[in-house]
């Protein structure tokens, strides 16, 4: 206690000198007129003291949040303040605050016991001692709380996770929240690994992958800040809803203008199409509400999304650009008035020789220039000027329709060939070489299907990796288009095509590429290993990481989704949770009449605690859109969250289990939870339903439990086990 005591009053006493010296800077900083003028070299300075204020009026509501003693080898131990924002010395001595993101501080998150320490620096590894690691909550300049996870001189464990699970039991809000505080070594490995690396990351549910891949993307800005711009990384997420979820963390971490999109939206962009087509969640919505054509015997190959995203499309693609390529120039001389030909072979030879090495809508581009160069030599040899004028006019209109002989080299017309020359093999009209169906085909059913819409001008999802494999193959992607770094979350839900077209748009292989194959929920679409992703890569430009620990929920939760996954599944990428123990996870009937009045009193006691965040969750948008209707009719407020929506609110919300992929709520109801709604294939969707609950998880099941799912009495012996 004692000790305690003299900590706290020590890290007063420094907190009260380091916010009068940052009160100090800033009032100097702001003691200088703010310059308005055209003088270029004053305006770049004035921009410079503009971010600095910035950052100090960030730095002294909290200007950091841990110390670490170092002792590097040879000098002396040192206490080192780390914080979300570095702050120099006002003399330019030592710096006052070091940002989280620099060499050093990564001691404080790598550092898990022993008696040496050390962290890669610019100079190379420095090694040392460290004898205390200290978290420090200030909030608004006030310090609120002082815990050693590592004393040297302290008996207790190694290094403890008490603060960790300490804010690990806040309530949330309706807002992922950044956690440079607590980043663990697991975590802090990814978040600082190198930049031109395809990271994949399988990580169990609430082990902070999304939040991860943030703090990456803040620290690769500060580490590579001379080589990579934040508007040029992208994070790719499932739905606008979760954008909106994820939108605080990139500024509370100080950065700004990352793009965050949808694959489809950004798709959509650079095709030029007028909208993203049909939205994810829409096809969920009817996969979810009983289209499954698994019913109808359709298996894994014959999935059109499976089958469009493998990289064996890409190569009937490929087989079907070649033939392009190869009838791509008219058969025809060019004859741009009687008495002048240019031979079908110079066009041919300027194609396939001089032009090789251009997309091919470029090199159809420049064949046609340099035809109207040609053209215009031509015409300077005009014996009259009536002639010259007579032979322009006519060159002018055979021009335009010799370029009108050659295939509309875009994306959707290609496709749209690609389909059209299947089919025709498929009827024997062709050879399956000249449709370039080569083994492997494209199953007639998918054929027929896409060729039926195709011909509406319709556009799914699923074709969108495609078509951007084949704008990809046809123009070039210049600096505009092209991303210093991209991070996909959800990424089980990707498929092989998209990541691999993705790596044409992205520098240097610089993904960090994130998932749980446990949540894999899209049977028709996306990856059953992530070896299907790694093959995309050479071995060097890849790395993998797996993350075991759940930090979201607690170990009453944990267990039991687990034993979901263990009876359901079959895996053994089972989560291993923090130590934070709470509420048992509740099994209460409600079914038939009694469903509405026990889903209720469920909600009111899941809220009478401290929570502020509630999901009632259901297997389909339909049964959402009722229970909502219901529970408005009994008087219970509640927000209804459909497919397109843009926003997450908060409080009390009522939406279908996989719309709920990536959230987290202080407690989860579950309802129906029974053989009807979870079919033995349903494992994993109920996995992802329990696993977002932080504190509190209630299931409501109907007449016959999932075998899958542990039973009231059960349960008590998963909690024991
Ligand atoms: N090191 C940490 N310290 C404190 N909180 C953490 C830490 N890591 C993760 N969390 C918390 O755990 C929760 C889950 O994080 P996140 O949503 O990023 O996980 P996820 O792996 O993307 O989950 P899922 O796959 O289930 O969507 C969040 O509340 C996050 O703040």
């Amino acid at each position: 206690m004692e000790d305690f005591q003299s900590a706290y009053q020590e890290e007063q006493e420094r907190l009260d000198r380091a916010l009068r010296d940052i009160d100090r800077q800033l009032n100097e900083l702001r003691s200088i007129p703010v310059y308005t003028g055209h003088d270029f070299t004053e305006q770049v300075l004035e921009a410079g003291r503009e971010a600095h204020r910035q950052q100090l009026e960030r730095s002294i509501r909290e200007p950091y949040f841990g110390r670490l003693d170092f002792e590097e080898r040879g000098k002396q131990v040192e206490p080192l303040y780390i914080g979300k924002v570095g702050v120099g010395d006002k003399d330019g001595g030592k710096p006052m605050v070091i940002d989280w993101r620099a060499p050093v501080a990564s001691l404080f998150y790598s550092f898990t016991g022993g008696d040496t320490a050390s962290y890669e620096a610019p100079e190379g590894l420095i090694e040392g001692m460290v004898y205390l690691k200290r978290n420090i909550v200030i909030r608004k300049g006030i310090l609120e709380r002082v815990a050693d996870t590592y004393n040297k001189d302290s008996e207790g464990p190694a290094v403890s996770d008490e603060f960790l699970v300490y804010r690990l039991g806040e309530n949330k809000d309706n807002r992922l929240r950044d956690i440079v505080s607590t980043i663990q070594a697991e975590q802090d490995l990814i978040i600082r690994a190198a930049k031109n690396t395809a990271l994949i990351i399988q990580g169990v549910a609430g082990s902070g992958k999304t939040t991860v891949a943030l703090h990456r993307l803040a620290f690769l800005l500060y580490q590579y800040k001379e080589q990579i711009k934040a508007e040029k990384m992208v994070i790719f997420a499932p739905n606008h809803m979760f954008i909106d979820y994820i939108s605080e963390v990139l500024p509370e971490l100080g950065v700004g203008d990352i793009q965050q999109s949808t694959f489809g939206d950004w798709a959509a962009g650079v095709l030029g199409l007028e909208q993203a087509p049909q939205d994810d969640s829409e096809t969920l919505a009817r996969w979810f509400d009983g289209e499954d054509p698994r019913k109808s015997g359709m298996n894994d190959k014959n999935l059109p999304g499976r089958f469009k995203g493998a990289m064996a499309f890409k190569t009937i693609m490929d087989g079907y650009l070649e033939q392009v390529k190869r009838s791509c120039v008219p058969d025809a001389d060019f004859e741009p008035w009687e008495g002048a030909r240019l031979s079908r072979n110079t066009i041919r030879d300027w194609f396939e020789g001089e032009y090789k090495h251009y997309p091919i809508a470029r090199r159809k581009e420049r064949v046609l220039a340099r035809i109207h160069r040609w053209v215009e030599m031509e015409l300077k040899k005009s014996p009259s000027a009536a002639a010259l004028k007579e032979r322009k006019k006519k060159a002018q209109q055979r021009e335009k329709s010799f370029a009108k002989k050659w295939p509309a080299l875009e994306p959707a017309a290609l496709y749209k060939g690609l389909f059209q020359t299947a089919s025709s093999a498929a009827k024997g009209k062709d050879s399956a070489g000249e449709a370039g169906g080569a083994e492997p085909r494209i199953p007639g059913p998918i054929v027929k299907e896409t060729l039926g819409y195709l011909k509406k001008g319709m556009i799914k999802e699923e074709d969108l990796a495609a078509l951007l494999y084949l704008y990809s193959q046809i123009h070039e992607i210049d600096g505009k288009l092209s991303f210093d770094h991209v991070v996909i979350d959800e990424a089980q839900d990707f498929s092989p095509l998209q990541i691999a077209v993705l790596d044409r748009f992205v520098k240097g292989h610089s993904f960090t590429i994130l998932g749980d194959l446990s949540q894999g929920i899209h049977y028709y679409k996306g990856v059953r290993s992530w070896g299907e992703m790694q093959e995309l890569f050479a071995p060097e430009e890849t790395a993998y990481f797996a993350l075991m620990r759940s930090y979201r929920s607690t170990m009453e939760i944990i267990d039991f989704a687990n034993e979901i996954l263990r009876r359901g599944v079959g895996t053994d990428l089972l989560a291993v949770p923090v130590f934070r123990s709470g509420e048992p996870v509740r099994i209460k009937p409600a079914a038939g009449a009694g469903r509405l009045a026990a889903i209720s009193a469920a909600m009111k006691q899941a809220l009478s605690g401290s929570h502020r965040t509630l999901a009632v969750l259901t297997r389909t948008m339909r049964e959402a859109e009722e229970l909502h209707r219901s529970l408005a009719d009994a008087g219970v407020e509640a927000n209804l969250i459909s497919g397109g929506q843009r926003q997450y609110a908060g409080g009390i919300s009522v939406l279908p289990v996989y719309l709920s992929k990536g959230l987290e709520f202080d407690a989860v109801i579950v309802t129906d939870v029974d053989r009807e709604h979870y079919a033995p294939s349903d494992a994993r969707l109920l996995y992802v339903g329990c696993t977002r609950a932080l504190h509190e998880l209630w299931l409501m099941h109907g007449p016959e439990l999932p075998d899958y799912v542990p039973g009231p009495e059960e349960d008590a012996e998963v909690r024991g086990a």
